[in-house]
This record gives structure tokens, C-alpha cells and sequence, in this order.
């Protein structure tokens, strides 16, 4: 299967997992960096998935699944141990809701990547679903080569490319932000100098006024 890889925008959307367990835990931390409003179905969940409720970022329905609880939803996670109950989820996604299947049986509307998110950097890495023990590997070798500056530098990039777009235009605009992506201000960002891209930034903006 050829999958269509996006970033979705799930802010204030409703998003219901059923299921509290390993899996259901995953899937709520990948969406915590979001504003989504996240709801889990489940008779149980296990610690930490209660820690996120306590803490106020996730509701529980403590019960067994029913149709109803998919109402509003845009996306939905069958998650449970039990075939059947995502049987039974799949059956009450509606066409225009999203399903996602963590047994991978059924109607598969998406699957998720792992994700090494570092502020707004975001790498995300797939095996189509073929080896998820793979796309683990991979994304903890990507975890290492993608340092925690990297949400500074790339903070830096968004503050610079629009400040650029209002000053300069055309061939020089072109030009500016061709020069942003010299490799010494993800060094600077890496040796914590950051002052030293601010300090470049103003003085390039200074040069065309
Ligand atoms: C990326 C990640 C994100 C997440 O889960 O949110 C994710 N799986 C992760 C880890 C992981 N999952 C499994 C292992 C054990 C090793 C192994 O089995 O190989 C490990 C490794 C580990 O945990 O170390 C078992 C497993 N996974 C699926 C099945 C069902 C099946 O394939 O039949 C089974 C067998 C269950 C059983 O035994 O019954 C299915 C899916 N898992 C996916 C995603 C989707 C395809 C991803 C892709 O394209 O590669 C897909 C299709 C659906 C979906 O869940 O979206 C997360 C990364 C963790 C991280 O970020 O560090
Ligand atoms: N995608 C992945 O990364 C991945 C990894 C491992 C397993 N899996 C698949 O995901 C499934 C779940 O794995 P897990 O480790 O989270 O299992 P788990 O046993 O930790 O959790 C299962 C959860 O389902 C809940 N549940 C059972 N019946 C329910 C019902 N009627 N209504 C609502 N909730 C119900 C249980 O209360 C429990 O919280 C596995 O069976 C496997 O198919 C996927």
C-alpha cells in the first residue's frame, strides 16, 4: 500500500481512542503536543494513561465501548486487545471520520509514523506498516542525529524567513534566504550562541536599509 504521508491539524478536534493500554498511551503522547481534545473508552487504562487524565489531558469514559461514543469524533483509534470490539469500532466510524487500527485489520484509513519532534521540526518515518520494529530503529538513530537545538535553530529560521519576506524582495530576497540555511547558524545553535543568529539577522536586514 502506497500511503499519502501529511501533518493534520487536529487543534479543538475531537479525537476518541478506545482502548487505555500500551498502545492507546502511544497514540495519546503523539497527539499531547497538540490542542486535540482527546477522549479514551476503556473499562481500564494503565497507569500513565491515568496520570494524563488526572492531569487533565485526556477524558476517560470509564466503560466498555458503545456506538455513541464516536460521536463528533474526526479521528478514531480502535486500540483494544479484542478483535471483535474493533470490529465494532470500525463499524461505527462513520465514512467521514478517520480510522486507525492498531492490529492493522480491516479498513485502514491511516497509520502513524514514529515521530522525533523537536518544537516545530518534525521527522516522521514509516514502513507503510511492513516493520514497525524497523521504523523504531530508525527513528531512535534519526532521535540522535536531530540534537534538541534543533527546535531553537529552526524557531530561528521561521522568526528570520519573515522578517526577510518584509524587507527584501525578489533576486535578494531569493538570495537572503538561501543564506539562512548556511550550516553556522545550526552551529551556533548547537554551541548555544544563539545571540550570534539575532546579531547576523539585524545586521543583514541593517545592510539593505
Ligand atoms: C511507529 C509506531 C507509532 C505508534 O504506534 O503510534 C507504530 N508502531 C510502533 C512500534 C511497534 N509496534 C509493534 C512493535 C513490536 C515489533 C513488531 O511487531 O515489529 C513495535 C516496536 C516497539 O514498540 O519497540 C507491533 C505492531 N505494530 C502494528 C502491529 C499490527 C500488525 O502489523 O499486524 C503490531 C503487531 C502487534 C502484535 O504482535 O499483535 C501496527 C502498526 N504499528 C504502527 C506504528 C503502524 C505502522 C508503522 C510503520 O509504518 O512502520 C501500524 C500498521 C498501525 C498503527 O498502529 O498505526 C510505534 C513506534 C514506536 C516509537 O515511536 O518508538
Ligand atoms: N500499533 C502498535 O504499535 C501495536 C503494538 C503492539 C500491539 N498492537 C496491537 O494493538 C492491540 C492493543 O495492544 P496493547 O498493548 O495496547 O494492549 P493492552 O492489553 O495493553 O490494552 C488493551 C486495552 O483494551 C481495552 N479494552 C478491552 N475491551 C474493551 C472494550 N470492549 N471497550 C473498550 N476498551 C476495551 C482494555 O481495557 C485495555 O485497556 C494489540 O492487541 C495488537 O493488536 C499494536
Amino acid at each position: 500500500m502506497n500511503y499519502f504521508p501529511l501533518l493534520m491539524n487536529v487543534d479543538y478536534k475531537k479525537v476518541v481512542i478506545v482502548g487505555g493500554g500500551h498502545v492507546a498511551r502511544q497514540k495519546i503522547e503523539a497527539l499531547l503536543p497538540t490542542k486535540a481534545m482527546i477522549t479514551v473508552v476503556s473499562p481500564s487504562v494503565t497507569e500513565t494513561v491515568q496520570q494524563y487524565v488526572s492531569e487533565g489531558f485526556v477524558t476517560w469514559k470509564e466503560k466498555a465501548f458503545e456506538s455513541a461514543d464516536l460521536d463528533d469524533a474526526t479521528l478514531v483509534f480502535a486500540v483494544t486487545n479484542d478483535e471483535e470490539v474493533n470490529n465494532a469500532v470500525e463499524e461505527a466510524t462513520q465514512h467521514w471520520q478517520l480510522l486507525s487500527r492498531a492490529d492493522a485489520k480491516g479498513r485502514v484509513d491511516f497509520i502513524n509514523p514514529a515521530v522525533v519532534r523537536r518544537g516545530e521540526f518534525v521527522v516522521t518515518v514509516s514502513t507503510s506498516g511492513a516493520s514497525p520494529g524497523l521504523t523504531r530503529k530508525v527513528k531512535t538513530d534519526l532521535a540522535e542525529q536531530f540534537g534538541g537545538h534543533y527546535a531553537a535553530y529552526v524557531s530561528f529560521l521561521r522568526e528570520a524567513r519573515q522578517q526577510i519576506l518584509q524587507v527584501f524582495s525578489g533576486d535578494e530576497k531569493k538570495q537572503v534566504l538561501a543564506e539562512l540555511l548556511d550550516p553556522k547558524f545550526l552551529q551556533w545553535m548547537e554551541q548555544g550562541e544563539n545571540q550570534k543568529c539575532e546579531e547576523w539577522l539585524q545586521q543583514r536586514i541593517g545592510e539593505q536599509q
